[in-house]
């Protein structure tokens, strides 16, 4: 052993188990040596003589060398390959150490998501587990085996997932499919959709536009009669090869604002022009977004042969790769990915130098950490003045010169929340042309918007988000309570008002805390936020989409874009740190003139926060109250409390067992003999006792959920004027659901 003080622990230590034993003998000293976290109980009151922590190492095999005379006195230690690390990440995620349930108090403490980007933590694992499974392929590929046992490693994460997820997130693989598939005529395709098409829409409200007829089929197939306001602003301008910048609410039709231009310049040409050319790359900051745009965007073009794949985080590099050598007509990235995929490529960079379409979704969101430095090296790469000017000059970039002319590009900047110093500056058509900006504009959207190269010398420009930034139909409205009170709140919006509710909250301990709470409350709930494995990401969104009544707890990696249809109501569990989070929060519903409302649960920590909110989003006279019927709040609060009782019990003997089996497992290792006081053993009679009162409980608790909700006393609901009153009342009696479009 060691002779630094230390004893250490022996890990991967079975011979022949994934071991390559091609390796030499090492010091141990040498080794990457990291600390063991053990429970404090372990080893109190022995005597450890000078004994200072357990350390253990990976990936080393034992040998013990010697005739059989010595035989075992001699022991050798080999640095080996092994691939248990992978197991180790896929373990390490499918099953976390139980801990303590944290107190609200602490769940509640702020991850600053406007600075800080969740992606990033994901992203780091992901990439880890992504260059793990990549090499377990290509070794793959060494023992000759065919393509098909890639498309089973592409998404190694463990758990086995329903054919309706495979569907979303394969619906790229499609595109490999028709891209193998004889090349359609576009005329006949038109013929072919439009015996299919709807019949009595009357789309005459899209006719000034002259669309190609593959997206008047779709158009009609939607149901989508007239375009939405952004849209009949914008399109004229953008089908004319202007650049446009558009900030219009959430849930507007952005999306086909800056879509269908680039569809109908792919529709207008002939299929040969264009089949295996990259069209347009529209960025975005998040993966689920990516994915639902490429839905969209495949929607409306329905029997085309164009070719649309989404190029994200989280999804296996190798795949994406392989769909890229289809030659895609059009990319949906975030731009770490992209970066990644297409740095060290130069056909692929040259194909990127010659689009004709850059689309920047949630522009301002892409500035913030983790995106930026990606979308910068990005703009370089398209910047067409590179060549003429050290400008940009950035040393890790290849500076190529282009050989071809490069042909015009036209830009689109979309966003529901585009900052007012940068609307200022747009409506007073100030030039973002490669304009020498100082230092404080670093990292700001007027860089970007000078990074961005508009062919225009004024991109035209439309806001049409309304003064308080939010949908018409979004009622606002909020709940004073204490801290401790907010499960409480929460729990009455979601059963006083079932319907698809998502609940934002700023940290993921906050959601690993309430999912188990609401999930004793009986109802169906998910969580969402970018710790989880994507696969996981998008299967939780796959069910809460198919369940009207399902509550989904989600950190802001769900607040922007998501088109998730009909959530009826969204929670502020805790508040959002800006106004704009706050909109796009809000934004997930009340979309497309569908109503829905928002609910800020708000403590008197949070009132100063909340002030500030209110004067951002100008709305002086804050927010209404919503109406609390405080007579049933009683009965509530009693299944409340229970459930948070049983998931701390049922955490605590999780802990316990946990650390059981981490002590017996640790002894045998070193061949310890274990005192029963130490192993808790002696404690079983307590784990049975723990058992049976979480047993009881749990029935007490569904006694409870199994009772009507009873006013206490006279009823004391009390309602505020106006507007939500209104809503809650006809909440109440069902009368609310009205779908009115544009
Ligand atoms: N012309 C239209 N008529 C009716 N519905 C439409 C129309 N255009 C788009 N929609 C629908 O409106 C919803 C919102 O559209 P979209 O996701 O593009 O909004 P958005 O403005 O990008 O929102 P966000 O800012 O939250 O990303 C979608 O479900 C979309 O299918």
């Amino acid at each position: 052993m060691p002779s630094n003080n230390k004893k250490r622990k022996r890990k991967n230590a079975i011979q022949g188990d994934n071991f390559d034993k091609d390796n030499s003998f090492v010091d141990l000293d040498s080794l990457e040596w990291s600390e063991v976290n053990y429970p404090d109980s372990i080893f109190m009151g022995d005597d450890l003589g000078g004994f200072l922590c357990l350390e253990e190492v990976d990936d080393i095999d034992i040998e013990y060398e010697g005739n059989k005379e010595t035989q075992g006195k001699t022991i050798k230690f080999k640095k080996v390959k092994s691939n248990k690390k992978l197991s180790n990440i896929k373990n390490n995620n499918s099953c976390a150490n139980p801990e303590e349930p944290l107190p609200e108090e602490e769940s509640s403490k702020y991850y600053d998501l406007d600075t800080f980007d969740e992606n990033i933590l994901i992203e780091n694992k992901e990439m880890e587990l992504s260059s793990q499974s990549e090499k377990k392929v290509t070794s793959y590929d060494n023992f000759g085996n065919n393509e098909n046992q890639h498309e089973e490693d592409e998404y190694d994460e463990g758990e086995n997932d329903e054919a309706s997820i495979e569907d979303e997130i394969d619906v790229d693989s499609k595109m490999e499919e028709e891209s193998a598939s004889t090349k359609i005529n576009h005329n006949q395709t038109i013929k072919g959709t439009s015996q299919n098409a709807i019949e009595g829409i009357d789309l005459s409200a899209w006719d000034e536009f002259n669309l190609s007829p593959i997206i008047m089929n779709g158009l009609k197939t939607l149901k989508f009669d007239k375009p939405t306001p952004i849209q009949a602003k914008t399109l004229p301008f953008s089908l004319s090869g202007r650049d446009v910048v558009g900030a219009a609410e959430t849930g507007s039709g952005k999306t086909l604002a800056f879509g269908i231009p680039i569809l109908e310049f792919i529709f207008k040409k002939e299929a040969k022009d264009f089949e295996n050319q990259l069209i347009g790359l529209i960025l975005t900051p998040t993966r689920e977004l990516a994915v639902q745009i490429r839905d969209h965007l495949q929607n409306i073009s329905k029997n085309s042969s164009i070719k649309i794949m989404t190029i994200v985080g989280g999804m296996a590099a190798q795949k994406q790769q392989r769909l890229l050598s289809k030659h895609p007509n059009v990319i949906v990235a975030t731009p770490g990915r992209l970066w990644e995929l297409f740095s060290e490529n130069d056909a692929y960079l040259n194909s990127l130098r010659r689009i004709k379409f850059l689309v920047l979704d949630e522009a301002d969101r892409m500035l913030e950490t983790g995106h930026f430095e990606e979308l910068n090296h990005i703009l370089t790469v398209l910047s067409r003045t590179r060549n003429k000017t050290d400008e940009w000059a950035e040393d890790d970039i290849k500076k190529k010169e282009c050989t071809y002319e490069l042909s015009p590009r036209q830009t689109f900047v979309f966003s529901a929340t585009l900052n007012n110093k940068l609307k200022e500056d747009l409506k007073r058509k100030k030039s973002f042309k490669s304009k020498k900006l100082n230092k404080e504009s670093e990292g700001t959207m007027a860089e970007l918007m000078s990074r961005l190269e508009f062919s225009d010398s004024d991109p035209v420009f439309f806001d049409i988000t309304p003064d308080d930034a939010v949908a018409e139909t979004l009622q606002e409205s909020k709940i004073d309570c204490l801290t401790k009170e907010k499960d409480l709140y929460m729990y009455y919006f979601i059963t006083r008002y079932p319907g698809r509710t998502l609940i934002f909250v700023n940290s993921i301990d906050a959601i690993r805390r309430l999912i188990p709470i609401i999930k004793l409350l009986n109802i169906e709930v998910f969580g969402l936020h970018a710790q989880m494995q994507q696969r996981q990401r998008l299967k939780n969104l796959d069910r809460f989409k198919q369940n009207p009544k399902a509550v989904m707890i989600a950190s802001d990696v769900a607040a922007r874009g998501l088109d998730i249809p009909l959530v009826e109501h969204v929670i502020h569990y805790q508040l959002p740190r800006s106004s704009d989070i706050y909109i796009h929060r809000s934004g997930r519903t009340a979309r497309a003139r569908k109503e829905g409302i928002s609910l800020m649960l708000c403590s008197p920590e949070e009132q100063s926060l909340y002030r500030k909110l209110c004067l951002n989003l100008n709305k002086a006279d804050g927010l209404r109250d919503f109406p609390v019927d405080r007579g049933i709040l009683y009965s509530m609060k009693q299944r409340i409390q229970l459930a948070r009782q049983i998931d701390k019990e049922e955490h605590k003997m999780q802990k316990v067992n946990h650390d059981n089996d981490w002590l017996k497992k640790t002894a045998q290792e070193f061949e310890i003999e274990l005192d029963d006081e130490i192993t808790n053993d002696s404690n079983r009679g307590n784990q049975k006792q723990a058992k049976e009162k979480i047993r009881s409980m749990k029935f007490e608790l569904k006694s409870l959920l199994s009772q009507p909700l009873i006013p206490r006393g006279v009823s004391t609901k009390y309602l505020t004027s106006g507007i939500v009153r209104d809503l809650a009342d006809r909440l109440l009696d069902g009368s609310s659901r009205k779908y009115k479009y544009y």
